[in-house]
């Protein structure tokens, strides 16, 4: 991998930390078991690596957390905070920024204005950002740009009941799912596509859209490489059906219509995927910590390059070479 020259800049990339001080447990199917407490034994070995690992001379200068950094768990036994700063704790000690993503337990163990209000707001990191919906963008380099986007925007997770943004968004759910419990998928003969339009998923409002093709455009002018993060991901082929964002096929063909664009990166299905699409954008999801056992783990270090992005995964995360377009 690499061919030893020094890359431009260095990036840390882990999803679905997903902590709780409680014995392991499983999925809501239960078919895969989830190591609550040792979650963060792997992301402490997850720093220790940016930190002193091997190729310490090119330590990370900042890392992507992809979202559901604690459980849902945590809410119900009033622990969301001292959860959230264990986690923190852990990640200070990396000397590297950490920018933060908001997945569906974000929304779990806070309201929206809490997260606005805490440190899992990223935004004053970032040179530009959305006003009520956490999106932003930042460039680490001359010629590379970040977006980090909410997943959430459209959802009924983290909406106020009364708020329009409800109602639109329990309006979009209910036009596809006709179930009681609306975390429980709908089967459609016609399509297993349509079993995305769950509760624990969201998508993007019109305004952040608008928002993202104006970052996009001003990059394509610049000639930059984007890389776009969020927690669920938004291409078929990149994860299972049922962690689609509502509105991928809207978002997917913004990014198609932008020559900048390189990469998408997210979180959510924790068995992670990947592949390369028709206009050569790279669609990398993240294999979740949660469901990783002791003794592996799941994180990557990104190398950038002129040309492409090296990917060295550890763990359950493979190695990947990410050939721009
Ligand atoms: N098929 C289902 N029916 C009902 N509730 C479900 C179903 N799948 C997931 N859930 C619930 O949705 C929430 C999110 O699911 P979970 O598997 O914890 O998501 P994540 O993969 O993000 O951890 C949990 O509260 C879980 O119990």
């Amino acid at each position: 991998m690499g061919d030893g020259a020094a890359p431009l800049f260095t990036f840390g990339v882990i999803a679905d930390i997903q902590y709780a001080d409680m014995d392991d447990g499983y999925n809501y199917h239960g078919t895969r078991k989830r190591y609550y407490r040792n979650s963060l034994r792997l992301l402490s070995d997850a720093v220790r690596w940016w930190e002193e690992g091997e190729e310490r001379e090119r330590r990370p200068g900042f890392i992507l957390q992809l979202g559901d950094i604690i459980d849902g768990f945590n809410r119900r036994h009033s622990a969301s905070k001292r959860a959230l700063q264990t986690v923190l704790d852990e990640f200070s000690n990396c000397s590297a920024e950490v920018h933060h993503v908001w997945g569906n337990h974000e929304f779990y163990n806070f309201s929206r204005d809490e997260l606005f209000n805490s440190v899992l707001d990223s935004r004053d990191k970032g040179e530009g950002s959305m006003e009520e919906v956490y999106a932003y963008h930042f460039s680490p380099a001359p010629k590379f740009r970040f977006v980090v986007l909410d997943a959430y925007d459209l959802s009924i997770i983290g909406r106020d009941e009364s708020s329009e943004r409800y109602k639109q968004s329990m309006k979009i759910i209910r036009e596809h799912n006709s179930n009681d419990e609306l975390n429980e998928p709908s089967v459609s003969a016609f399509s297993m596509l349509e079993g995305r339009f769950v509760k624990f998923n969201g998508g993007f409002s019109q305004e952040q859209l608008d928002w993202l093709d104006r970052i996009l455009v001003s990059a394509d002018e610049k000639e930059e490489k984007v890389t776009i993060v969020c927690h669920i991901c938004i291409h078929p082929f990149s994860t299972c059906s049922i962690c689609l964002a509502w509105n991928y096929d809207k978002i997917l063909s913004i990014l198609n219509s932008h020559k900048s664009v390189v990469c998408f990166m997210a979180g959510h299905d924790h068995d992670g995927g990947y592949c390369r699409d028709e206009y050569g954008v790279h669609h990398l999801t993240l294999e979740g910590v949660i469901e990783t056992p002791p003794g592996s783990n799941a994180f990557g270090t990104v190398y950038v390059y002129e040309d492409r992005m090296v990917l060295r995964g550890r763990g359950r995360t493979s190695d990947r070479v990410l050939m721009y377009r």
